[in-house]
Parts: structure tokens; sequence; C-alpha cells
């Protein structure tokens, strides 16, 4: 259970900010998704709340602001495109996700390696376990980089476009996943998203940033018109609604 609050938080790679003075709160077993145009300053936020790029204002877990080591054990992160050790097994990068609950030189337990494969089943992914990562398709290596961060058993997870690479089917099913570790044992999830359907299905609250500013912040259906997607991704879309009111983005066809 952890609740996420950020406060006027600005953050990038040099003199200039590329994310400027965002505040959200995120309670304990929230979804919050991130969205907006490419290049809008959504991996950037992700890191600063990870604690991996330069930040000004506050990110607080809990009411505190932990040291980089103790965030390693209460926040899981996977990146947008990480660099994977193309040597190693599945199964071996997968138990990676472990080491920060290991004491010094200590070896994984069979309490360890039971997460693993508890993991690698729900990621369809117990065929691929002896695998070399560098014999994997992409969306495979995809659901092997989430492997680790849910192996890590944090009770937040920050995931940069986490259904990247990934089949409808497989995506879904990660998504499902998710959505029942924060019903059962209150995980809170950031994620940034580029299908805003999903992200409507899922997120209890949208982030739509644009230009590293927040435009617009709240419910799906509030958030997702059509009127913003033009304003911001310059789009032309029709937004449909399931029965249960979720919005649906669906593209249109501009005239010729
Ligand atoms: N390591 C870096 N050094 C300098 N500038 C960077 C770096 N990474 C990203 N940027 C710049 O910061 C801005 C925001 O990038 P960021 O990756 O946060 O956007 P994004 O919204 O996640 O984009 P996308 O949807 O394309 O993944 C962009 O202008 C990008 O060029």
């Amino acid at each position: 259970m952890t609740e996420l609050r950020l406060r006027n938080v600005s953050a990038g790679y040099g003199a200039k900010p590329v994310v400027r003075d965002v505040s959200a709160e995120v309670s304990s077993g929230g979804w919050f998704a991130i969205v907006g145009p490419n290049g809008a300053g959504k991996s950037t936020l992700l890191k600063a709340i990870a604690g991996l790029v330069p930040c000004q204002g506050t990110v607080e877990l809990d009411g505190k602001t932990p040291p980089r080591k103790e965030k390693a054990r209460v926040l899981g992160y996977a990146p947008q495109n990480p660099v994977l050790p193309e040597g190693l097994t599945v199964t071996d990068y997968v138990l990676l996700g472990r080491t920060p609950h290991l004491g010094l030189l200590a070896r994984e337990s069979a309490t360890d390696v039971s997460i693993v494969e508890d993991t690698l089943e729900r990621l369809d992914l117990s065929a691929l376990a002896g695998r070399k990562l560098r014999t994997l398709s992409g969306g495979e290596q995809q659901r092997t980089v989430l492997a680790r961060v849910l192996a890590q058993r944090t009770s937040l997870l920050l995931l940069d476009e986490p259904t990247t690479g990934l089949d409808v089917g497989h995506a879904q099913a990660l998504l499902e996943r998710l959505d029942l570790l924060r019903r059962e044992d209150g995980t809170t999830v950031v994620s940034t998203l580029h299908d805003l359907t999903f992200a409507a299905q899922y997120a209890d609250e949208l982030l739509l940033l644009d230009g590293g500013e927040v435009a617009a912040s709240g419910k799906p259906a509030e958030v997702l018109t059509p009127q913003r997607l033009r304003d911001h991704y310059a789009a032309e879309t029709e937004v449909l609604h399931t029965r249960e009111g979720h919005p649906v983005v669906a593209p249109i066809r501009r005239p010729t």
C-alpha cells in the first residue's frame, strides 16, 4: 500500500526542465495513467518519480521522501527501452527482480524462486524460462521486463508504456493482472500509455501532459474529449463509450 503525492514537480536533463510544475495525488491501490503526445514529458515524469532524473518539488511516498536505496524496495520501475543483458536466461533475468529483497551476499531462497515461477506463468512466459533473452521476440522481451518488475513485489509500480510491442491479448492480460494486483494487494500503479482506450478502461485518473505541462487531469471520461485530442495530439477521433461508461477512442479518417 503506497500513496504517492507530487508537489510542483519539475524535472529534466539540463538547465531547462522538460516537465514543469506537476502536482498530483494517487491513493493506495489507485491507477494513474500519464498520457500525452510524443515528447510531452511522460517518461521524464515517471523517471522523476523513480528518482532517476534531477527533480525540483517533492515526490512523497506515504508522506515521506525515502532515500534511493529504500525506494528500490517500495517501487518497481520498468523503463520504455531497457538495455537487456542478452546472454541471461529469462529465469535468471526475472530473478534479478528479487535482488532488493536479498541480504548482502545472500542467494535467492525457495520463496524467491517460487515467486519468479509464478510470475512467469502469469505472463505466459513459462515455456520460455530457459531461453536466452537475445532469442526472444520483441513482445516476449517486453513481457520478460515486466515480469522482472512484478517479481519485485513492490507496492508501487511505475511502468513506462507497458503494452508496447504486446499483441492485444497479451496487453489485455497484463492490464488485467495489474488491475488484480491493485484490487487484491492494494498495489498502486502509475503508467504511461499511448493506447488511450486501454488507459480509459483501466486507470482511475488520467494526467494529460503536453509540452511538459499538465493540460488536463481527472477521470478518463472528463479528460478524453475529441476537442482535447484535436488540440493536444492533432488527432481526429470519435470518442464512444462502453456500457460501463468507459471511453473508447477511435481515430477516424479525415476527409481528403
Ligand atoms: N536523456 C535525455 N537528454 C536530453 N533530453 C531528453 C532526454 N530524454 C528525453 N529528452 C527530451 O525530453 C523531452 C520529453 O521526453 P520524454 O521521453 O519524457 O517524452 P515522452 O512524453 O515520454 O515521449 P514519447 O511518447 O515519445 O515516449 C523530449 O523533448 C525529449 O527529446
